[in-house]
């Protein structure tokens, strides 16, 4: 397998329909700019996605694409040895074909590798689950640095929530950075169509329309296009074009649920590389960043007027957000990442796929 190069990936066409998402600098909000905040407020509470520049991360991002290609290379035998498994735990490996796509049964056509934020920050220690051994002997110089940088960049996102949403200081940072293990995670993930192809190629699902089960996503996709977001209040699916040196953020359920539904978390979905990209390989990384796993998902109301007023507004206004759900944030992962799988899907009906959606179900008929 070769990453591809600049040289020979075709461009992302500019004839596709795309989403002209803000790009917020990082360098600006770190100084309390607040233009800046302003703009990010606005792309959270609207969209629930921004690009992110000036982040500082692109050295750490770049040695992860290589653990990517490295990892992918493996053979398939070694790489099912840590398999994710069907409990509703991420970490570790996901073949292709594990996730279903649609109401009908059809699968995905991703590859992932999860490595546990708590397993990079504890290693040689093993907090949740044992790894490759490439991954293991890149975990201290590249996936330490990336899950440490990443996280700075995270936290500085939630001190500027916080700010906006007139909850008192680190109440948000507290949720995700106690002395408790977590769900967040990095990931590599790779996919790339193969021939034959047909007239159905070009656009197929290859990862399915959800919303992100955590907080925050940052995501380093550079060239090869495929994401597209459905956005509150659009019924079209628009791709966000991949920008060297431009971070992806969006918002996921937890964000949305503890600020009573003011941060959005929209649905997005991955479809195979659009028009001249169809067959190049697609790579992409990640951190999810999760509150710890005792959190409870509920709406800050007793913290904050604004998370309040925003609840009983939504209330008074007929909305179906549940922003008491009851679960704790391993149970809202686990619940949704078991109805992905498809074996899950196969032994318990077609129900399981409507179980596993997150805060979509009140905002959008999901049409995937
Ligand atoms: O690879 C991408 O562009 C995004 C994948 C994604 O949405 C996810 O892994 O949750
Ligand atoms: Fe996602």
């Amino acid at each position: 397998m070769s990453a591809n190069t600049a040289h020979t990936v075709p461009p992302f066409p500019a004839d596709v329909p795309s989403h002209l998402l803000s790009i917020i600098d990082y360098r600006k909000l770190k100084d309390g700019d607040g233009l800046e905040l302003d703009k990010l407020w606005m792309a959270a509470t609207r969209h629930g996605f921004w690009y992110l520049v000036n982040h500082g991360s692109v050295t750490e991002a770049a040695d992860m694409f290589q653990l990517t290609s490295e990892t992918m290379a493996l053979p398939l035998e070694e790489k099912l040895m840590y398999e994710q498994g069907d409990n509703g735990k991420s970490f570790g490996y996901k073949a292709k074909g594990a996730y279903v796509t649609d109401s009908a049964g059809n699968v995905d056509n991703v590859e992932f590798f999860n490595v546990a934020i708590d397993d990079a920050l504890s290693f040689p220690h093993v907090t949740h689950k044992r790894y490759p051994p490439v991954v293991n002997g890149r975990m201290e110089p590249t996936v330490r640095p990336f899950v440490i940088k990443t996280s700075e960049i995270c936290k500085t996102l939630l001190e500027a929530f916080e700010g906006r949403l007139g909850l008192p200081d680190s109440s948000l940072c507290r949720l995700h950075f106690a002395n408790e293990t977590s769900s967040g995670e990095a990931r590599c993930t790779y996919s790339v169509v193969r021939p034959p192809l047909d007239s159905h190629s070009q656009n197929r699902v290859s990862l399915l329309a959800h919303t992100d089960f955590g907080s925050l996503t940052v995501l380093h996709n550079h060239r090869v296009g495929g994401l597209q977001v459905l956005l509150p209040g659009s019924d079209e699916w628009k791709y966000i074009q991949p920008l060297p040196g431009h971070l992806i953020c969006n918002i996921g359920d937890a964000l949305s649920i503890f600020s009573g539904g003011i941060l959005q978390s929209s649905l997005h979905r991955v479809v195979s590389p659009p028009g001249e990209q169809l067959t190049c390989e697609r790579i992409s990384v990640a951190m999810f960043l999760r509150p710890s796993r005792s959190v409870i998902l509920r709406a800050l109301v007793e913290s904050s007027d604004t998370i309040a007023l925003a609840v009983n507004k939504h209330r008074r206004q007929g909305g179906t957000m549940d922003f008491d759900t009851g679960s704790t944030m391993s149970e809202w992962h686990a619940r949704r990442l078991k109805n992905h799988r498809i074996n899950n899907v196969k032994r318990q009906g077609p129900n399981t796929w409507l179980a596993g959606k997150g805060t979509e179900h009140s905002k959008l008929a999901c049409t995937a």
